[in-house]
């Protein structure tokens, strides 16, 4: 694997450096749970997430809007705009695109420059149920981050991802965790996305990819354990290291009402520290 630091991954490691925070807030959207104040204004989905990052900016080592949601409301233009406004606002904070695409070389091509180009993000996730192939587009994207689900944190995921991989025994998140970090990540952008909901997991797969970052959701409304989430993610012998720790709807809908930003700050506030406070358990 190529160590050098570049683009995402340089970001990130300055951000966990200069934040000291493992938080990442989750931008979902869903415009039946807006404010009163919001709901049917033509802006009102990029005005909820702009003061949801203007109260929590200070307590995150990154962002995260989830695609479906804007494009649910035909909201993509807010999307845009949420990026941009990101983007230039908070420069030391990497925006990862949430849209787990994964489809042939030549659409993936296109996938990559929506999200890099379009969108502007720094990261991006990514499907890769369907091969190298179809996520070495992304990479000719040089330093943007590419962030492969490989143990996710839903019930279902392990439908699949548990089953044993037959020539080598070992279950298919494990074996994509090994592939993923010693075969198909020379330029050093891969990150990969393993569920808080499952700890145990996720210390198999650190265990294989070395100081990698991970992507971890599934603390707050899914109910994964902050502590063991940051005891399995951590790089050994760094103990806090190496993860975004991802959380959404528990932030976002803190409150329904006008206060809905300083609540949602509230809320990061005490993930953050809990998160702090597990990486010295
Ligand atoms: O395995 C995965 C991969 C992605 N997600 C996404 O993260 C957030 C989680 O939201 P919460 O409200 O904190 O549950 C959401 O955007 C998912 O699409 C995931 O949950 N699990």
């Amino acid at each position: 694997m190529n160590t050098k630091t570049n683009g995402f991954n340089q970001q990130i490691q300055l951000a966990w450096t200069s934040q000291d925070s493992l938080l990442c807030v989750g931008f979902d959207p869903d415009s039946k749970r807006l404010p009163q104040a919001l709901q049917g204004k033509p802006d009102g989905i990029f005005e909820f997430c702009r003061e949801i990052a203007d109260a929590t900016a200070d307590l995150v080592c990154c962002f995260k809007p989830q695609f479906a949601y804007f494009a649910a409301q035909r909201a993509e233009a807010q999307l845009e705009k949420l990026i941009g406004y990101l983007k230039s606002t908070y420069p030391h904070l990497p925006v990862i695109l949430d849209s787990k695409r994964g489809d042939i070389g030549s659409t993936a091509e296109q996938y990559a420059a929506e999200a890099f180009e379009r969108y502007g993000a720094d990261a991006v996730t990514v499907n890769p149920y369907m091969g190298f192939d179809s996520i070495e587009p992304y990479l000719k994207h040089q330093g943007k981050g590419v962030i492969i689900l490989c143990r996710t944190s839903n019930p279902g995921g392990s439908d699949l991802q548990s089953l044993n991989v037959s020539h080598s025994g070992e279950p298919l998140y494990l074996h994509l965790a090994r592939m993923a970090a010693q075969q198909w990540n020379a330029t050093g952008q891969i990150s990969l996305v393993v569920g808080a909901t499952f700890p145990e997991e996720i210390a198999q797969v650190r265990a294989i990819v070395g100081e990698m970052p991970l992507l971890i959701p599934g603390i707050g409304a899914q109910g994964g354990d902050i502590e063991a989430t940051v005891q399995a993610g951590s790089i050994p012998g760094k103990q806090g290291s190496g993860m975004m720790i991802n959380s959404s709807r528990a932030i976002l809908y803190a409150s329904s009402g006008s206060d809905f930003a300083q609540a949602a700050r509230k809320v990061a506030q005490v993930t953050r520290d809990q998160l702090r406070a597990a990486a010295f358990k």
